[in-house]
């Protein structure tokens, strides 16, 4: 288990290193409009989840969607303080 601000680290490190077969930098690599449409998916999957599935699912979809909304903070150059800021 992990908290949003150790994968974000954890994502921001990845984007740095590059490692082999990181899903983060092949997503970082098909650009901001990819993410963004993998974002809406999973909004919409969590959304779903949510109205039909049970807690467990929706708990699995939203950790999705914020993973995809921390890849689309990295390729839009934004920190955690970026968006903590509007909170
Ligand atoms: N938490 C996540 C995470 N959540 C979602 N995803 C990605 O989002 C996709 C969502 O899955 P779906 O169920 O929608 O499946 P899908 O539509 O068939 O997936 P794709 O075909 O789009 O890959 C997964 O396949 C992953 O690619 C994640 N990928 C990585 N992480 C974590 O991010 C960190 C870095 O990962 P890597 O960059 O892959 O090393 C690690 O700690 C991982 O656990």
């Amino acid at each position: 288990m992990k908290t949003f601000d150790e994968l974000f680290a954890e994502l921001s490190e990845k984007a740095q290193t590059r490692p082999e077969g990181s899903g983060t930098v092949r997503a970082l690599d098909a650009g901001v409009h990819a993410i963004g449409k993998k974002l809406i998916e999973e909004a919409a999957e969590s959304w779903m989840a949510a109205e039909h599935e049970g807690k467990e699912a929706t708990a699995l979809e939203i950790s999705q969607l914020l993973y995809h909304a921390q890849v689309l903070m990295i390729a839009s150059g934004l920190s955690l303080e970026d968006v903590y800021t509007h909170l």
